[in-house]
C-alpha cells in the first residue's frame, strides 16, 4: 500500500466522522454557504495578479515537518498583498497538518479565491468547502475515477464553485477530462513515490485543451521556471514549500515576485 492508498483509506474514516459531528443541513445552514465564489478564471489571469496559488501547508508526508508555527491568517493577508492570485489551503488533518477552522481563517481576510486542498472522495466535502468559504474544489485523477470526476465536478459546478483537475500523466488527463472543470493542474510530484520532475509539466501543457487553465504544481523554487512554464503556456504556479519553509513565508513570496 502506497501513501496515496493510505490518505485515502484514512480520509474515509475523517468524513465519515466529519458526518456524524456535522449535518448536511448544518453546512447548508453556514454563513458562507450562500455567497457567490470568486472566479478563478478572473484572479488568475488578472494584470495586476502574480499567477502564484500560494499555498498554506504545515506539513506533507514527504518532507515531515514544513512549519509550525506560522499563522493561517497572517500568511494568507501576506501572499495576498504579495500579488497571489489565489491561496491554497491544506485541510488534510493527519497527514498534512490542517485545522478544519484553516479556511474559514483565510477567508475571513482574504478577497481572492481560496483552493480547498485536500483528498475529495466524497459530495460532502464539497459541501463542506462551500460552507467554509472556499471558492476551488481539487479532484484528483489518481484516486478518483471518470465517473466520480464527472459527478464531483458538476456537483461542485452547480454550488457555484470552481474546480481544479490534477493529473501527473498522459493517461490520466486523457481519461479524466469533462465538461465540468474550469482548470487542469500537472503536478510535478508523484504522489504515490514523492519524486518531483517539473519536466512532467512541459511534456503535458500541450495536451490539455486550451478551454480549460492551466496550472503547474509542486516543486516549484526558481522565479526562472515561472519564466519559463509561462512561455510554455501556463497560466498559473501552485506553490507551497518553498514560501512555507522559511521563517517568514510572506517575505519569501515577496522577494520572490519581486524577480518575476
Ligand atoms: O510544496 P510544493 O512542492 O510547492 O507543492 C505545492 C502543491 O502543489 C502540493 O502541496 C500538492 C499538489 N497536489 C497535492 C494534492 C494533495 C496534497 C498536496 C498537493
Amino acid at each position: 500500500m502506497n501513501i496515496l492508498d493510505k490518505i485515502v483509506l484514512r480520509k474515509k474514516e475523517e468524513v465519515a466522522a466529519a458526518k456524524a459531528l456535522v449535518s448536511v443541513q448544518d453546512l447548508e445552514n453556514s454563513v458562507h454557504f450562500n455567497r457567490t465564489p470568486y472566479s478563478f478564471k478572473e484572479f488568475l489571469l488578472a494584470k495586476d495578479r502574480t499567477g502564484i496559488i500560494a499555498e498554506f501547508k504545515r506539513r506533507s508526508p514527504s518532507k515531515g515537518l514544513i512549519n509550525g508555527i506560522a499563522d493561517v491568517a497572517e500568511v494568507t493577508q501576506a501572499y495576498n498583498a504579495a500579488g497571489a492570485s489565489a491561496l491554497s489551503v491544506l485541510t488534510d488533518v493527519d497527514f498534512f497538518g490542517g485545522k478544519t477552522d484553516d479556511i474559514l481563517a483565510a477567508r475571513a481576510t482574504n478577497h481572492i479565491p481560496i483552493l480547498r486542498k485536500d483528498f475529495m472522495i466524497d459530495e460532502y466535502q464539497i459541501l463542506e468547502a462551500k460552507a467554509w468559504g472556499a471558492d476551488i474544489i481539487l479532484l484528483i485523477a489518481s484516486i478518483l475515477t471518470p465517473q466520480q470526476i464527472n459527478d464531483f465536478g458538476k456537483f461542485a459546478k452547480g454550488l457555484g464553485l470552481n474546480v481544479l483537475l490534477e493529473v501527473h500523466n498522459l493517461e490520466e488527463l486523457e481519461r479524466s477530462i469533462c465538461p465540468n472543470l474550469d482548470a487542469i493542474g500537472v503536478n510535478n510530484r508523484n504522489l504515490g513515490d514523492f519524486t518531483v520532475d517539473i519536466q512532467t509539466s512541459f511534456d503535458l501543457v500541450n495536451k490539455i485543451p486550451n478551454e480549460f487553465l492551466k496550472i503547474s504544481e509542486s516543486a516549484i523554487s526558481n522565479p526562472q521556471t515561472i519564466k519559463e512554464l509561462k512561455v510554455a503556456g501556463f497560466n498559473g504556479f501552485l506553490i507551497g514549500e518553498n514560501f512555507m519553509k522559511t521563517d517568514n513565508p510572506g517575505t519569501a513570496i515577496r522577494e520572490f515576485v519581486t524577480q518575476l
